[in-house]
């Protein structure tokens, strides 16, 4: 029934009309990554580095945490998307990072920067925004992270790598910011709103316990990394579905996780097993 209201191509109205478009899209992403299982080259904090590798995994993707400057030109040219995350930010990393973003742009292949703590401390936001220089196709954070590129200031208030404020408090901050960087800015929360400074997406999946597992964040960003390197022309389309779909698979994992720990773990199994069905049934996305 659904797939009969997509072929009339009348303009569907409301949450449930928008879900009826976007569900088999945010489907079809999924399995272009499990066909293609894209190489996706991750420069990421420590944290991040073995929930992110089994994030992209589960999905169908292939990561490779490879961060070396003297590697890099040589590396990220095989990549089909490259993720690019500040979280555990030292002098020494940086030149790596922009290398390997301006390898990117060369080679015409997208790449998403996860600004983390980005108004946390001066160096931090500096570095953030010398990478948004180098124009990322995507850019992931929380609210307070967006706000922070979006103002270039530090927040006295800052928590760090966590939010202090909701996704809705930086809605308006993350279209400016996508007019003036070019970038297709997505900010993260209890609901996740994807933009190219006119259209916005709203993206209803997850469940509030992803903020207790670190990394969370981290890993999403990946995702989107794979999701847009296999449709680099449709990258708002892509970075919605990735967020949507790990969401889902945290829904999922929710059913039988007992806390965090074992909601890491199943949201892993969860993405891994996703299904037609239930994928079409659960994802939850929709336009402002
Ligand atoms: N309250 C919430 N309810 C549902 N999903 C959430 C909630 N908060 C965050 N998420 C989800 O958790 C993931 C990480 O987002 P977020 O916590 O904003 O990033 P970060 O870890 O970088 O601060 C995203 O997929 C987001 O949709
Ligand atoms: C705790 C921590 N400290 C530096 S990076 C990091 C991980 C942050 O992960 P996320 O932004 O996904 O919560
Ligand atoms: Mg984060």
């Amino acid at each position: 029934m659904a797939e009969d209201k997509i072929k009339t191509n009348e303009p569907q109205k409301g949450i449930e009309g928008s879900i009826l478009q976007w569900a088999p899209q945010a489907w079809a992403h999924l399995e272009l990554v499990r066909s293609k299982s894209p190489l996706i080259q991750c420069i990421t904090n420590f944290v991040s580095m073995d929930f992110m590798a089994n994030t992209l995994l589960s999905a169908g993707a292939s990561p490779a945490m490879i961060h070396s400057v003297d590697e890099i030109p040589e590396f990220t040219p095989k990549a089909l998307g490259v993720c690019i995350n500040m979280g555990t930010l030292t002098p020494d990393w940086l030149p790596g990072m922009k290398l390997a973003a301006e390898v990117a742009n060369q080679c015409k292949k997208p790449w998403v920067l996860d600004p983390v703590a980005a108004g946390g401390t001066s160096f931090r936001l500096k570095a953030c925004l010398e990478m948004m220089d180098l124009r990322p196709s995507v850019v992931r954070g929380n609210g307070s992270e967006i706000l922070a590129l979006f103002k270039g200031s530090v927040d006295s208030n800052s928590k760090g790598v966590d939010s202090v404020y909701g996704s809705g408090d930086a809605v308006e901050a993350a279209k400016s910011l996508a007019q003036q960087s070019g970038s297709v800015v997505a900010v993260s929360g209890a609901v996740d709103f994807i933009t190219d400074g006119d259209r916005v997406v709203c993206v209803h999946n997850g469940v509030p316990m992803l903020q207790k597992i670190t990394a969370s964040g981290c890993s999403v960003t990946a995702l989107i990394a794979a999701f847009v390197a296999v449709d680099p022309s449709n990258a708002v389309e892509a970075t919605a579905s990735a967020l949507a779909i790990f969401g889902v698979a945290s829904e999922i994992g929710m059913d039988m996780a007992r806390g965090p720990a074992s909601l890491r773990t199943s949201l892993i199994d969860s993405l891994y097993g996703l299904d037609k069905a239930t994928a079409l049934g659960r994802v939850r996305i929709s336009c402002l």
